[in-house]
C-alpha cells in the first residue's frame, strides 16, 4: 500500500483484521463525481462534466467491484464515454500491475508499470491501498473517484441526455429498497465471502459463512416467485451487485475462500438469475473467467503453490454461450 506516497510492501491483499481476526475493508479515498454540467456531487469537488472520450476506468476483472462499473458502462450505454484499460489479475508485490497476462493491457496515459502510480500522481502524499476501479479524468490528468458505489451511480445519471437512452439502474420509487437491500446484501454476500476467504479464526470464518449462506437463502427466496430481477421487473443496481459475487462464486470463493456449504448451482432461482444477468447484452464481456481464477488462485496466503483449478465447465459453458448469442 501507499504511504504518504512511498510504497510499501505491505501488500498482502485485502487482509486488514479486527481484534477478533474479522477481515476489514479500506474506506476509498477520491470521491469526486461526474455530473452533467460539472458541479459537485454528493462528496468531493466540482469540475468534472459528463463528456465524451474523457474519461477512463481502469479495472481488473478478477475485482467484483471494478465489473460492476464495467457493468454499468455496458448496461447504460456509455462505451462513447467511458475508455477502459484492464490490469494484470494477479495482485503482486506492488499492487495491480500493468501488462503481462493475457488481455491484460499497458497504461495508455502515462505508461505507468504500476497502479499505484496514478494515486501518487493524482496525490503525491497518498495513503491508502492502490485499489481498483479508478475513474480517471484524460483532461485534468486526475483521479475522479475509486469507489465502485459512486462510479456506478454517476454513469445512472451523468451522462443523461448524452449519451443513449437506458433504464434507470436505481429507480427513484425503490430507493430506499435498494438501498436496504444494498446494505445486506454487501455485507453478507459481496463482502461476506471475502470476510471467510480472508478470516484468521475459526470463530470469523464459522461467522461469515453462516451470513454469507443465510444470505444467498434470503435471496433464493426472494427470486423464487418467479420475478426476473431482484427488485421485480427492473434491472437495478441489487442485480448488479448480486451478479458479480454468483459470478465468481462456484469459480473461486468456492473453493478458495472454503464458502462450501454449497455451490451457487444448487440454488436454482439464484442460479437463473445470473444466467439471465450473464445474457444481457454486453455482460458476457465484462467477464473473464481466467482473470478471475488467476487473480484469486494467486493470492499466496490462501494457496501458495498458486494452482489455478480448471472448472467448473458449468460455467465456461455459460459464458461461452452468453458470448455466442
Ligand atoms: N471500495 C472499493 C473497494 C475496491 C477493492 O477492494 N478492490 C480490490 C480488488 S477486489 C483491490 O483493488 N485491492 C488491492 C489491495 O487491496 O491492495 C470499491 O468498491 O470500489
Amino acid at each position: 500500500m501507499l504511504v504518504d506516497g512511498t510504497w510499501t510492501e505491505d501488500w498482502q491483499p485485502v487482509q486488514k483484521s479486527d481484534d477478533k481476526g474479522r477481515f476489514v475493508r479500506q474506506v476509498s479515498g477520491f470521491r469526486n463525481w461526474i455530473t452533467p454540467d460539472g458541479s459537485a456531487g454528493p462528496t468531493g469537488q466540482g469540475g468534472y462534466k459528463a463528456e465524451a472520450g474523457r474519461y477512463r476506468l481502469y479495472v481488473a476483472y478478477i475485482c467484483p467491484w471494478a465489473s460492476r462499473t464495467l457493468m454499468a458502462r455496458k448496461l447504460k450505454k456509455l462505451e462513447a464515454f467511458i475508455e477502459v484499460t484492464v490490469v494484470n489479475p494477479r495482485l503482486g508485490d506492488q499492487g495491480w500491475e500493468f501488462g503481462g497476462f493475457q488481455r491484460a493491457e499497458a497504461d495508455p496515459l502515462h505508461g505507468a508499470t504500476y497502479l499505484h502510480e496514478l494515486y501518487t500522481r493524482a496525490d503525491p502524499q497518498y495513503t491508502g491501498r492502490a485499489t481498483v476501479p479508478v475513474l480517471w479524468d484524460m483532461k485534468t490528468d486526475s483521479l475522479v473517484n475509486n469507489e465502485s458505489a459512486d462510479i456506478v451511480r454517476m454513469f445512472d445519471a451523468a451522462f443523461e441526455g448524452l449519451a443513449p437512452e437506458t433504464p434507470c439502474l436505481r429507480p427513484e420509487d425503490i430507493e430506499t429498497e435498494i438501498s436496504k437491500a444494498s446494505a445486506r446484501i454487501y455485507d453478507a454476500y459481496n463482502n461476506g465471502v471475502y470476510k471467510a476467504g480472508f478470516a484468521s479464526s475459526q470463530a470469523a470464518y464459522d461467522e461469515a459463512v453462516a451470513g454469507v449462506f443465510a444470505e444467498m437463502d434470503r435471496m433464493e427466496a426472494v427470486l423464487s416467485d418467479g420475478r426476473p430481477w431482484f427488485h421485480g421487473d427492473r434491472l437495478t443496481e441489487t442485480d448488479i451487485r448480486i451478479f458479480v459475487t454468483s459470478i465468481r462464486f462456484d469459480v473461486a470463493y468456492h473453493g478458495l475462500f472454503k464458502t462450501n456449504l454449497k455451490m451457487l448451482r444448487d440454488y436454482p432461482a439464484l442460479y437463473a438469475h445470473m444466467v439471465r444477468m450473464l445474457n444481457q447484452p454486453g455482460v458476457a464481456g465484462t467477464v473473464d473467467l481466467d482473470h478471475i481464477k488467476a487473480g484469486y488462485y494467486a493470492i499466496k496466503r490462501l494457496n501458495p503453490p498458486r494452482i489455478v483449478p480448471k472448472g467448473p465447465e458449468d460455467s465456461y459453458r455459460l459464458l461461452a454461450e452468453a458470448r455466442g448469442r
